[in-house]
């Protein structure tokens, strides 16, 4: 009889994933994935179980990778509304097993994974997608999706100048000071984007926070907060614009605001039935 699961907790994860490993393991897993059957990658559309008393939400996010023989799920819950300065608006555990007989192996903190690996993906879309020179990195939002893109785009590339915008300046500045960074506080964030390179939408805004007619052409937009399907951050000029690279076809037709609500999810589908269409995983 196997013992009990290891317990991880969020200061062992913070202390072990490292954005120098995290990222080229994102990198294989993304490759995977995209391949299909043939990558060994089993991960359906996580589901999402609606707790519309409290305007929470309940994810899990099962996946097994045959290449890693890895058999894990991840339950997240994240609040529209913070009901403490205490309690993150998103908090998430992974549970590992024993692919072979399915024992529980570990039980790890994943609101620190769910930061580091979010934005360990937007980097790897940056790397692929960025323009060249890259100057001006624009952080939209201030919460803990801007810290962990913060610390992974500083790490990852040389930004010449760093601006962040939130709705709250107070909490812009407690960013700008926890990162100890060269950060330009931004009053509004069409004032943070102006001639940006790279642009990071990290809010859980409902409406959009970024507009096209505001946008350097060639910029790179990493736009990661608005995951359900009555979210927005980016508008409908950028929506129908922009080049777009979703990391699957198939979960941002479903939970994607800015997808769903621009219109552009029946189009891209329909590009993607008509055209041959390259899709860079994100
Ligand atoms: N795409 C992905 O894989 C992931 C997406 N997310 C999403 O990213 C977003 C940010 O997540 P966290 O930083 O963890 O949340 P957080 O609660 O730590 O920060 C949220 C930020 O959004 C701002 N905000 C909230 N409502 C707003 C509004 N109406 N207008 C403008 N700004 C507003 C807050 O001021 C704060 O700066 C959330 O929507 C979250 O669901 C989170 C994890 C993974
Ligand atoms: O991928 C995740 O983890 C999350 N995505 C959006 C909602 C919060 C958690």
């Amino acid at each position: 009889m196997s013992g009990p699961p290891a317990f991880l907790g969020a200061d062992v994860v913070e202390k072990y994933l490292g954005y120098s490993t995290l990222i080229p393991s994102l990198e294989k897993a993304l490759v995977n994935y995209s391949r299909g059957k043939e990558g060994g990658i089993v991960q359906p559309i996580r589901t999402i179980v609606p707790v519309a008393k409290y305007r929470g939400f309940l994810g899990v996010m099962p996946a097994y990778s045959a290449v890693d023989d890895a058999l894990t799920t991840k339950v997240v819950t994240f609040y529209e509304t913070k009901t403490s300065s205490d309690i993150p608006s998103h908090q998430a555990t992974v549970l590992l097993f024993e692919p072979s007989n399915g024992t529980l192996k570990a039980v790890i903190d994943g609101k620190v994974i769910t930061d580091k690996r979010t934005a360990a993906v937007s980097a790897i879309a940056t790397k692929l997608l960025k323009p060249s020179p890259a100057e001006v990195l624009c952080i939209l939002g201030s919460g803990a999706q801007a810290h962990s893109h913060y610390e992974a785009f500083t790490q990852q590339f040389s930004f010449k100048e760093v601006r962040i915008w939130s709705r709250t300046r107070e909490n812009a500045e407690k960013l700008a000071k926890a990162v100890e960074g060269n950060v330009r506080v931004c009053s509004t964030a069409r004032e943070a984007v102006t001639d940006a390179d790279v642009i990071i939408t990290a809010t859980m805004s409902t409406e959009p926070v970024l507009c096209g007619d505001w946008v350097k052409p060639g910029a790179h937009i990493n736009a990661l907060g608005a995951c359900r399907p009555d979210w927005r951050e980016l508008d409908d000029d950028l929506m129908k614009t922009c080049v777009l690279y979703v990391d699957t076809r198939e979960a941002s037709q479903k939970e994607s605001g800015d997808i769903v609500q621009s219109g552009v999810g029946s189009m891209f589908c329909a590009v993607l039935i008509h055209t041959p269409v390259i899709i860079v995983l994100r």
